[in-house]
Order: C-alpha cells, then structure tokens, then sequence
C-alpha cells in the first residue's frame, strides 16, 4: 500500500520501456493501454470484464463529466470511483481536446475558454484552474493540464501561439493542483509538427518537474509517418524517468510502432467505437463483420483467444447481429477488441522484459499481413 505516486522502470529493450506506475489505487503496468470511458463507463462494456482484460486504468472526461451528470453531483455521490464503481486508477483529460471538437460557439482568450453544450446549448467555462478543481472533485488519480490542441495542417503562427498559450496554461495548473503526493498532474507537450517548437514546449515543461508528460496534438489528422517522425524528434527531450502518455492514440500499429519509440501509456476510442460499428481487432489484422462473406462462416474471431467474444462466436454470429443493428453485436465486438488491445500491451510488456521486443514486433505485424486467415 504507497501513499505516493511512484514511476519505477523495470526494464527496456532499445527505446521500448517496460515500466510501473505506483498509486494510493493501485499498480498501472507499462506499457499501458487505457480504455475511455469518456462519461463513467466504458461502452457497451461492465467495467469488471474490463478490469479482467487486464485494464489497470480507465480514461474519464472531464467535458463529458461536467455537462452530465456534472461534477459537483458526482463528487456529492462519493466521487468518479465510487460512482462508477471502479475503485483502481482513473486518469481524466481536462476537456482541451473535447471543447475544441464537440463544443459549439467557443470562445478562447487568455484565461480560458467559453463554450456552450452540445447536448442542451448551456453556457460552459472552462480554465485551467477550474478544470483541475473539476478533476479533484471527480477525484481523478491522474489529472491533465488544460491546453490547446489544434488540428493539422496549420501554420507556424497558429502552432505557435497555440503551444504558448499551453504552458502557460501548464504552469497554472500545476499552481491549482498543488501538491498531491498520492496524485500526478500531467503536462502536455504541444507544438504541431513542427520540432523547434516541439523541443521548446519540452524543455520549458521539464523544467517544472511535473509527475508524467503527455505528447499532445497528435492523433488530429496527420498522417502515421508524421506522428511518428514527432515522437522521434521529441520522446529524445522528454524526462526518460517519468511516464510518456501518448493521446488518443492509437491503432494496434500505431501502439506497437509508438512503444518501440518509448511511450508508455495510451488511451484511444477506436477498440470501443469501431467494436460498435461492426470492426474486430485481432492477431490476423481488422476484420469487418458486416461484409456479407462472413455471413455463413461458422469459425470464431480467434480460437486461441482467452476471450470468450472472441473464441465462443462464429462470425456468422457477429455478421448477423450487426447488421440487425442488435446491441450484443456491439457488446461482443468491443469485448472482443478490448481483448486484443490487452493481449497486445501484455505481449509487448512481456517482450520488453524478455529483451525479444524485435521479435515479438516482428511476429505481430506477420500476423496481420498474414490477413483474415
Ligand atoms: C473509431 O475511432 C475513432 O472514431 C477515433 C476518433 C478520434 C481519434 C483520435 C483522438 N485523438 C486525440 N485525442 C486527443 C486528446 C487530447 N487531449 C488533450 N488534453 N490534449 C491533446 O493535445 C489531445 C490530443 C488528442 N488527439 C481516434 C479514433
């Protein structure tokens, strides 16, 4: 039982780390994958199969938390892990991102941003102090740093301006945040694709000495070699013994090429949205189970797999339910993925301690060129 938050590398193989994150809550296994669960669940999902997946930690939103139920109600209800029922880590991003590409008619000036709801129209305002006031209250383990991410392409100036504006937003959050031994605040590193600017906004965040760090503006249309060639140009300049949080990303590719580069905790909606929409990740590569050759095929998703969605269905199953619309094709699709997205992390850490990394990427990225077998 840790009363702080400890990060601890255990071992690493090339850039990839194999890492732990020690909290009052509980032990997070890096690297590590976090499923969202944006409003307090994770769709289509009870958060005890998730916590059986192997999840150490779930992604909330504070947009999402603070237009419904809200999050003076929920800290009246004992809090975000009393409320959900999830009593081990919970990380919440500060609503930067979800204002920039949910919210209507915002409005964005040095002290923060105005916008109005998109479920019933109200008024919102958002600041860095009051974000983190909103994290306490939801009592998030680990808390983001309001900012501004903008989308790509955009010009130098924008990035520019944008990147500013975000650490001086991270130095006022860390103020709001204080000291919590038992709790991290992230910042998070901005500045387009463009590296100057990047190595910048590292180095003047590292000088705060903050918990964890988070690569941001990433995963908002550019290309994969473009955000990877970002983190090559920027994880070099980021604090090598404190944790690397890679947002909203990724595909299983996008994982495996990121934890060879040496992040070490991801959190992203495609598992969980696409498992809605009809899409299975797994060993063999993305398979769609709306396409109709799948309507009479009587094999499971992967008979080798530990998950019963997985191992249990034919995809003649899966094709039906999803194109009937039924809500167990939802359900048993984004088991499914959630599983994969698992066994890959779980793989990976295993690698890494193993020294086998290359290997172990290798067999994996064969086994989706080897296709839908
Ligand atoms: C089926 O899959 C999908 O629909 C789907 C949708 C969006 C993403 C990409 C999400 N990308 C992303 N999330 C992000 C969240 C962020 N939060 C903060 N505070 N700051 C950032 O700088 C930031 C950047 C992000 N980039 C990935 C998948």
């Amino acid at each position: 039982m840790t009363t702080h938050f400890t990060f601890k590398l255990l071992a690493s193989d090339g850039k990839a780390r194999r890492g732990e994150i020690t909290m009052p809550r509980g032990t997070v296994r890096t690297p590590a994958f976090m499923p969202v669960g944006t409003a307090g669940t994770v769709k289509a999902m009870y958060l005890d199969q998730v916590r059986d997946l192997g999840a150490d930690i779930i992604l909330g939103n504070v947009y999402h938390l603070m237009l419904r139920p809200g999050a003076e109600r929920v800290a009246r209800l004992g809090g975000l892990h009393e409320f959900a029922r999830w009593p081990h880590p919970i990380l919440t991003d500060s609503g930067g991102f979800q204002v920039m590409s949910l919210a209507a008619l915002r409005k964005l000036d040095e002290t923060g941003v105005t916008f109005k709801s998109h479920i019933d129209g109200s008024q919102h305002r958002l600041t860095p102090e009051r974000s983190i006031e909103i994290q306490d209250r939801l009592d998030s383990d680990i808390q983001m740093q309001l900012d501004e991410c903008i989308r790509l392409p955009a010009e130098r100036a924008e990035i520019e301006r944008a990147m500013e504006l975000s650490l001086r937003w991270a130095e006022r959050s860390a103020r709001a945040f204080g000291d919590q031994p038992g709790k991290a605040m992230f910042g998070i590193v901005q500045g387009g694709d463009v590296i100057d600017l990047r190595i910048r906004s590292a180095e003047r965040l590292s000088a705060m000495d903050l918990k964890g760090y988070s690569i941001g503006g990433l995963a908002v249309g550019e290309p994969q070699h473009v955000m990877l060639k970002t983190l090559d140009e920027t994880l070099p300049v980021m604090p090598s013994h404190k944790p690397r949080y890679l947002m909203g990303v990724g595909t299983p590719d996008d994982l495996l090429q990121s934890v060879a580069r040496g992040v070490d905790m991801f959190d992203c909606v495609m598992p969980t949205r696409a498992g809605r929409h009809g899409l299975a990740y797994s060993r063999f590569g993305k398979i769609n189970l709306r396409n109709a050759r799948h309507a009479e095929d009587p094999r499971p998703l992967d008979e080798a797999s530990a998950c019963p969605a997985s191992r249990d269905y034919s995809r003649a199953y899966l094709h039906h339910l999803t194109r009937a619309d039924e809500a167990l094709g939802g359900m048993l699709l984004t088991w499914n993925n959630l599983a994969y997205y698992q066994w890959l992390m779980a793989g990976m850490r295993d690698a890494i301690e193993a020294g086998r990394f290359a290997d172990f990427k290798a067999e994996t990225e064969a086994g989706w060129a080897r296709g839908d077998i």
